[in-house]
């Protein structure tokens, strides 16, 4: 089951990767997406590990960003690769079959491409709007363009869960997921809120209200 909230870590000068998965998870995220950026590959795998250990006393799933060999090395939940990172069907050979594998999108050919491959097993799509969280973000979707790509890969018949990025706020959850998304994945609302649990615990209160409603 793939989360409606997908809760991504960042590279911050004042909070470790791990205590920020604390925070989160304190909120009751059930889902992590380790994102780092800027540490050689054997500090990244001391993060990985650390992180980690705060996922299982949550009991939350812990979804490595971009690279393969740690999510191998570390037997995590998932991976998320984008357009410049390995090929998922490269990396499933890396991982195994076991782990869930997400892809990048930011229009329907990426997301075709993505169902095509057969081993994507759901889709990140953005940015909603800008955000200083990603550097080199592709054109903006927005809502409009979330509505006009769900809209046609549905009736292509494809049912992949697709989740929201980029800049994501809570007053955007109702509208994203009436236009089809399965959930949203955020960043910088949580990781730089002065309270990042309460923020974590209104996302949820809200995507689960807006599930309801469908
Ligand atoms: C859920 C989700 N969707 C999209 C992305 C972006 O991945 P990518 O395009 O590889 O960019 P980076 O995150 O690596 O900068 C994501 N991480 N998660
Ligand atoms: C990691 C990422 N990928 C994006 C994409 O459009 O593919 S936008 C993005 C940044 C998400 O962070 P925030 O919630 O702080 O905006
Ligand atoms: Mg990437």
């Amino acid at each position: 089951m793939i989360s409606r909230l997908h809760y991504i870590t960042q590279d911050l000068a004042h909070i470790p990767h791990w205590e920020q998965a604390q925070r989160a998870c304190e909120g009751g995220v059930d889902w992590v997406q380790l994102r780092v950026k800027t540490q050689e590959e054997s500090q990244w795998l001391e993060t990985a590990l650390r992180t980690q250990e705060v996922c299982k006393s949550f009991g939350a799933k812990l979804i490595v960003n971009d690279n393969p060999h740690i999510a191998a090395k570390i037997q995590s939940e998932g991976l998320h690769l984008g357009k410049q990172d390995m090929s998922p069907l490269e990396a499933r050979q890396i991982v195994g079959e076991k782990v869930i594998i997400g892809g990048t999108a930011n229009t329907l050919q990426d997301m075709l491409k993505h169902v095509a491959s057969g081993t994507v097993q759901y889709i990140g799509l953005g940015p909603l709007r800008f955000t200083d969280t990603k550097k080199n973000l592709s054109p903006i979707v927005g809502l409009e363009g979330y509505k006009r790509i769900l809209a046609q890969f549905r009736t292509l018949g494809h049912n992949l869960p697709v989740v929201g990025i980029g800049g994501v706020k809570a007053d955007d959850i109702e509208d994203l997921l009436e236009v089809g998304l399965h959930g949203v994945a955020v960043s910088s609302l949580v990781n730089l809120a002065e309270n990042p649990s309460a923020v974590t615990q209104e996302l949820l209160s809200l995507l689960n209200l807006a599930v309801s409603a469908k």
